[in-house]
């Protein structure tokens, strides 16, 4: 049995009777909870471009300072791992010695224990798709502004910095996924940007298999986007097989509403995400 602390005060409240069960079991038993979030828009504010993508400033010290009071804390994203990892600033920290980042959905794994990323090989279905993509893109005519991410094992086209970021958004979306069909690849929408990746992972498988790993009695979830969702289902399905959890919603644009609806907890953006967290750890001091 962890510290547990009998006031919840400085704690904002969830709106929902299961996710104020959900942090109730988080304070309760600190030592047997998971604490996961998502990168791009919690824990990194959301800019133009996205190679200049950072952790908010005070995200590592607040993730340090709750890491070593609860079971494990894990970074879910759609980044590649390793990404993920120089962007948050998440290696060498004291108190994230056992941070696990869950790059690319849950296809990739990286351990601050070994400093290492663990991947199963990349599906040929990326390297074809990479080939055909500036073709694909020329006959849209969506060239102008739209950005191509190579990620590794997947590759993602960005419209923010398009004329249009919304109209270039729907414009790309029915030609990338009959491409991304066309070699047995899928399309994962998010903020005004479409990734085309392998089939068969997603944040709620790999949140499952985590939280099992961790043999979690609770979690608490945070995320933004669209590739968040599978993780929000994943937590409701805990929630009914009897391990308590908590969904945050790291707010800020009009962006992506679906989360909001869900959310037991509705925070202003990376700001207010690491204003949870700190408090979170104050409160299990
Ligand atoms: O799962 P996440 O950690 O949320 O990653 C999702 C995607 O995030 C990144 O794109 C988003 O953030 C960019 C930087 O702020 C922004 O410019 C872009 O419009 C957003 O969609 C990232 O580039 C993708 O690879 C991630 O899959």
């Amino acid at each position: 049995m962890g510290s547990h602390t009998d006031s919840t005060d400085a704690l904002p409240n969830p709106f929902t009777p299961a996710g104020r069960a959900g942090l109730e079991a988080i304070l309760a038993e600190p030592a047997r909870a998971v604490i996961a979030l998502d990168f791009d828009g919690t824990l990194a504010p959301i800019v133009p471009d996205p190679e200049q993508a950072r952790a908010h400033p005070d995200a590592v010290g607040a993730l340090a300072a709750l890491a070593p009071k609860v079971a494990a804390v894990a970074v879910v994203t759609g980044r590649p791992a390793g990404v993920a990892v120089r962007y948050g600033g998440f290696a060498g920290v004291p108190g994230l010695e056992h941070l696990v980042v869950l790059g690319h959905y849950g296809a990739e794994r990286w351990d601050a224990v070994s400093g290492t990323v663990s991947a199963p090989a990349p599906d040929p279905g990326v390297a074809a798709v990479r080939a055909e993509l500036p073709g694909v893109l020329d006959g849209v005519g969506a060239w102008r502004g739209t950005w191509i991410e190579e990620k590794g094992r997947a590759v993602a086209v960005h419209t923010r910095r398009a004329t249009d970021p919304q109209a270039a958004f729907e414009a790309l979306r029915e030609p990338l996924t009959e491409l991304a069909a066309r070699h047995g690849l899928i399309v994962e929408p998010g903020r005004l940007v479409l990734e085309l990746r392998p089939p068969g992972m997603d944040k709620g498988v790999a949140l499952l298999d985590y939280v099992r790993e961790i043999d979690a009695a609770s979690v608490l979830y945070a995320g933004d986007d669209l590739g968040d969702l599978p993780a929000y289902a994943a937590v409701d399905k805990l929630r009914t097989d009897g391990t308590p959890g908590l969904l945050v919603c790291s707010s800020g644009s009009e962006e992506v509403e679906e989360l909001q609806k869900k959310a037991d907890l509705v925070v202003k953006g990376p700001a207010g995400v690491v204003g949870l967290l700190s408090e979170l750890a104050a409160q299990l001091s």
